[in-house]
Protein backbone atom coordinates (compact mmCIF):
# COMPACT_ATOMS: atom_id res chain seq x y z
CA UNK A 1 0.00 0.00 0.00
CA UNK A 2 1.36 3.45 -0.94
CA UNK A 3 0.97 6.63 0.82
CA UNK A 4 -1.97 7.81 -1.63
CA UNK A 5 -3.55 4.77 -0.41
CA UNK A 6 -4.12 6.07 3.03
CA UNK A 7 -6.66 8.58 1.84
CA UNK A 8 -8.75 5.97 0.30
CA UNK A 9 -11.33 3.42 2.82
CA UNK A 10 -10.17 -0.03 3.24
CA UNK A 11 -13.77 -0.16 3.08
CA UNK A 12 -16.88 1.21 2.34
CA UNK A 13 -19.88 0.26 3.38
CA UNK A 14 -23.19 2.23 1.61
CA UNK A 15 -26.56 1.01 2.47
CA UNK A 16 -25.95 -2.06 3.84
CA UNK A 17 -29.16 -4.15 5.40
CA UNK A 18 -28.15 -7.26 6.61
CA UNK A 19 -29.88 -9.70 8.67
CA UNK A 20 -30.64 -13.58 8.50
CA UNK A 21 -34.02 -14.89 7.19
CA UNK A 22 -34.83 -11.19 6.50
CA UNK A 23 -33.34 -7.93 7.32
CA UNK A 24 -32.39 -6.82 11.23
CA UNK A 25 -30.52 -4.03 10.24
CA UNK A 26 -29.54 -0.91 8.43
CA UNK A 27 -29.79 1.17 6.52
CA UNK A 28 -25.86 1.24 7.50
CA UNK A 29 -23.13 3.70 6.15
CA UNK A 30 -19.69 4.41 6.81
CA UNK A 31 -15.87 4.46 5.72
CA UNK A 32 -13.36 2.81 7.61
CA UNK A 33 -10.05 4.52 6.28
CA UNK A 34 -6.60 2.69 7.17
CA UNK A 35 -5.27 3.76 10.48
CA UNK A 36 -8.48 4.41 12.39
CA UNK A 37 -9.82 2.56 14.73
CA UNK A 38 -13.90 2.85 14.32
CA UNK A 39 -16.52 2.05 17.44
CA UNK A 40 -19.86 0.79 16.02
CA UNK A 41 -22.18 1.50 19.07
CA UNK A 42 -25.90 0.76 19.94
CA UNK A 43 -28.48 -0.30 22.15
CA UNK A 44 -28.61 -4.52 22.41
CA UNK A 45 -30.06 -6.44 19.24
CA UNK A 46 -29.31 -3.02 17.20
CA UNK A 47 -27.66 -5.27 14.34
CA UNK A 48 -23.78 -4.59 15.22
CA UNK A 49 -23.05 -7.88 14.99
CA UNK A 50 -24.76 -8.13 12.33
CA UNK A 51 -22.97 -5.78 10.74
CA UNK A 52 -19.44 -7.45 11.15
CA UNK A 53 -20.86 -10.57 10.18
CA UNK A 54 -22.38 -8.99 6.79
CA UNK A 55 -18.47 -7.48 6.09
CA UNK A 56 -17.60 -11.43 6.04
CA UNK A 57 -20.39 -12.37 4.66
CA UNK A 58 -20.94 -14.82 7.58
CA UNK A 59 -24.76 -12.65 7.36
CA UNK A 60 -26.55 -12.14 4.62
CA UNK A 61 -26.45 -8.30 2.98
CA UNK A 62 -30.30 -7.75 1.77
CA UNK A 63 -29.64 -4.18 -0.06
CA UNK A 64 -26.66 -1.77 -0.09
CA UNK A 65 -22.53 -2.57 -0.92
CA UNK A 66 -20.00 -3.79 1.28
CA UNK A 67 -16.79 -2.62 -0.48
CA UNK A 68 -13.54 -3.92 0.12
CA UNK A 69 -10.24 -1.79 -1.14
CA UNK A 70 -8.52 -4.58 -3.51
CA UNK A 71 -6.53 -7.41 -1.18
CA UNK A 72 -7.92 -6.71 1.48
CA UNK A 73 -7.37 -8.94 4.33
CA UNK A 74 -9.65 -9.13 6.91
CA UNK A 75 -9.75 -10.89 10.61
CA UNK A 76 -12.50 -11.27 12.65
CA UNK A 77 -12.76 -11.74 16.98
CA UNK A 78 -16.39 -13.07 17.49
CA UNK A 79 -18.73 -12.13 19.96
CA UNK A 80 -18.36 -15.70 21.77
CA UNK A 81 -15.68 -16.96 20.52
CA UNK A 82 -16.28 -21.06 20.62
CA UNK A 83 -13.76 -23.62 20.58
CA UNK A 84 -14.42 -27.36 20.15
CA UNK A 85 -13.68 -29.11 23.72
CA UNK A 86 -11.71 -32.03 22.19
CA UNK A 87 -9.24 -29.27 20.39
CA UNK A 88 -6.28 -30.00 22.30
CA UNK A 89 -4.56 -26.81 21.68
CA UNK A 90 -1.81 -24.59 23.37
CA UNK A 91 -2.13 -21.05 23.66
CA UNK A 92 1.39 -20.66 21.22
CA UNK A 93 -0.60 -23.09 18.91
CA UNK A 94 -3.68 -20.85 18.28
CA UNK A 95 -1.55 -18.20 17.61
CA UNK A 96 0.43 -20.11 15.06
CA UNK A 97 -3.18 -21.24 13.75
CA UNK A 98 -3.97 -17.31 13.35
CA UNK A 99 -0.68 -16.43 11.85
CA UNK A 100 -0.28 -14.25 15.01
CA UNK A 101 2.61 -16.05 15.82
CA UNK A 102 5.74 -13.99 14.62
CA UNK A 103 5.65 -10.90 16.88
CA UNK A 104 6.69 -11.18 20.58
CA UNK A 105 3.66 -11.96 22.26
CA UNK A 106 3.17 -9.04 25.18
CA UNK A 107 3.64 -9.82 28.93
CA UNK A 108 0.38 -10.78 29.19
CA UNK A 109 -0.05 -13.18 26.75
CA UNK A 110 2.99 -14.72 27.76
CA UNK A 111 1.83 -17.26 30.52
CA UNK A 112 -0.84 -18.61 28.21
CA UNK A 113 1.76 -19.48 25.14
CA UNK A 114 2.00 -23.25 26.88
CA UNK A 115 -1.49 -23.25 28.60
CA UNK A 116 -4.44 -25.64 26.80
CA UNK A 117 -6.90 -23.42 25.55
CA UNK A 118 -9.45 -25.51 27.02
CA UNK A 119 -8.38 -25.03 30.66
CA UNK A 120 -8.37 -21.18 30.12
CA UNK A 121 -10.48 -19.04 31.88
CA UNK A 122 -13.35 -16.86 29.99
CA UNK A 123 -11.35 -13.71 30.23
CA UNK A 124 -7.14 -15.80 29.93
CA UNK A 125 -9.39 -16.77 26.60
CA UNK A 126 -11.16 -13.99 25.06
CA UNK A 127 -7.62 -11.68 25.72
CA UNK A 128 -5.36 -14.10 23.99
CA UNK A 129 -8.39 -14.40 20.77
CA UNK A 130 -7.75 -10.76 20.59
CA UNK A 131 -4.17 -10.95 20.42
CA UNK A 132 -4.81 -13.76 17.63
CA UNK A 133 -6.30 -10.91 15.34
CA UNK A 134 -4.57 -8.29 16.28
CA UNK A 135 -1.30 -9.53 16.73
CA UNK A 136 -1.36 -10.89 13.11
CA UNK A 137 -0.93 -9.39 9.60
CA UNK A 138 -4.76 -8.37 8.54
CA UNK A 139 -5.21 -4.94 7.35
CA UNK A 140 -9.11 -4.96 9.07
CA UNK A 141 -9.61 -6.29 12.45
CA UNK A 142 -13.20 -6.62 13.13
CA UNK A 143 -13.35 -7.14 17.28
CA UNK A 144 -17.22 -7.87 18.54
CA UNK A 145 -17.29 -7.01 22.45
CA UNK A 146 -13.08 -7.50 22.67
CA UNK A 147 -13.77 -6.16 26.51
CA UNK A 148 -16.32 -9.24 27.53
CA UNK A 149 -14.79 -11.29 30.92
CA UNK A 150 -12.13 -8.57 30.93
CA UNK A 151 -10.62 -6.99 34.51
CA UNK A 152 -9.36 -3.95 34.18
CA UNK A 153 -5.70 -5.24 33.57
CA UNK A 154 -6.77 -7.03 30.81
CA UNK A 155 -8.81 -4.18 29.47
CA UNK A 156 -5.48 -1.95 29.58
CA UNK A 157 -3.68 -4.90 28.24
CA UNK A 158 -6.49 -4.45 25.06
CA UNK A 159 -5.66 -1.22 24.86
CA UNK A 160 -2.20 -1.32 24.71
CA UNK A 161 -2.75 -3.87 21.71
CA UNK A 162 -4.86 -1.30 19.86
CA UNK A 163 -3.02 1.36 20.38
CA UNK A 164 0.18 -0.34 18.76
CA UNK A 165 -2.00 -0.66 15.10
CA UNK A 166 -0.36 1.08 12.76
CA UNK A 167 -1.64 2.18 9.43
CA UNK A 168 -2.62 0.23 6.73
CA UNK A 169 -4.26 -1.66 9.80
CA UNK A 170 -7.78 0.27 10.69
CA UNK A 171 -9.93 -1.75 13.39
CA UNK A 172 -13.44 -2.01 13.79
CA UNK A 173 -15.07 -2.41 17.04
CA UNK A 174 -18.38 -2.90 18.79
CA UNK A 175 -18.26 -2.70 22.83
CA UNK A 176 -20.86 -1.73 25.12
CA UNK A 177 -18.46 -0.36 26.90
CA UNK A 178 -18.93 3.44 25.77
CA UNK A 179 -16.18 4.47 28.21
CA UNK A 180 -14.06 2.00 26.54
CA UNK A 181 -14.94 3.06 22.82
CA UNK A 182 -14.85 6.88 23.84
CA UNK A 183 -10.95 6.51 24.91
CA UNK A 184 -9.88 4.08 22.54
CA UNK A 185 -11.98 5.05 18.72
CA UNK A 186 -10.78 7.80 17.03
CA UNK A 187 -14.60 8.02 15.39
CA UNK A 188 -17.94 6.23 16.52
CA UNK A 189 -20.79 5.22 14.03
CA UNK A 190 -24.25 4.57 15.95
CA UNK A 191 -26.41 1.82 15.01
CA UNK A 192 -29.91 2.25 15.87
CA UNK A 193 -32.51 -0.10 16.10
CA UNK A 194 -34.24 -0.75 12.13
CA UNK A 195 -37.82 1.48 12.37
CA UNK A 196 -39.90 -2.03 11.26
CA UNK A 197 -38.71 -3.12 14.38
CA UNK A 198 -39.05 -0.55 16.82
N1 LIG B 1 -28.01 -16.20 13.55
C1 LIG B 1 -29.11 -15.44 13.69
N2 LIG B 1 -30.25 -15.77 13.10
C2 LIG B 1 -31.36 -15.01 13.22
N3 LIG B 1 -31.41 -13.85 13.93
C3 LIG B 1 -30.28 -13.46 14.53
C4 LIG B 1 -29.07 -14.23 14.46
N4 LIG B 1 -28.11 -13.58 15.16
C5 LIG B 1 -28.70 -12.47 15.65
N5 LIG B 1 -30.00 -12.40 15.29
C6 LIG B 1 -30.94 -11.33 15.60
O1 LIG B 1 -30.51 -10.15 14.92
C7 LIG B 1 -30.74 -9.00 15.74
C8 LIG B 1 -29.45 -8.23 15.87
O2 LIG B 1 -28.52 -9.04 16.59
P1 LIG B 1 -27.01 -8.59 16.80
O3 LIG B 1 -26.36 -9.66 17.58
O4 LIG B 1 -26.43 -8.21 15.50
O5 LIG B 1 -27.22 -7.27 17.67
P2 LIG B 1 -26.16 -6.46 18.54
O6 LIG B 1 -26.45 -5.01 18.33
O7 LIG B 1 -24.78 -6.91 18.24
O8 LIG B 1 -26.61 -6.91 20.00
P3 LIG B 1 -25.82 -6.97 21.40
O9 LIG B 1 -25.47 -5.56 21.72
O10 LIG B 1 -26.86 -7.51 22.33
O11 LIG B 1 -24.64 -7.88 21.22
C9 LIG B 1 -31.32 -9.50 17.06
O12 LIG B 1 -32.72 -9.33 17.01
C10 LIG B 1 -30.96 -10.96 17.08
O13 LIG B 1 -31.93 -11.71 17.77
Amino acid sequence: MSNDDNNKPLLTVDGLVAGYTGPVVGPVSFDVFPGEVLGLSGPNGAGKSTVLKAITAEAKRFAGTVRPCQGLTVTHHQQRPELPPELPLLGRELLKVMAADRRDAPAIIRPLLDRPINRMSGGQFQLLEAWACLGGDAELVLLDEPTNNLDGDAMEALAEFIRAARPPRAILMVSHERDFLQKNCSRIVEISHRKAEA
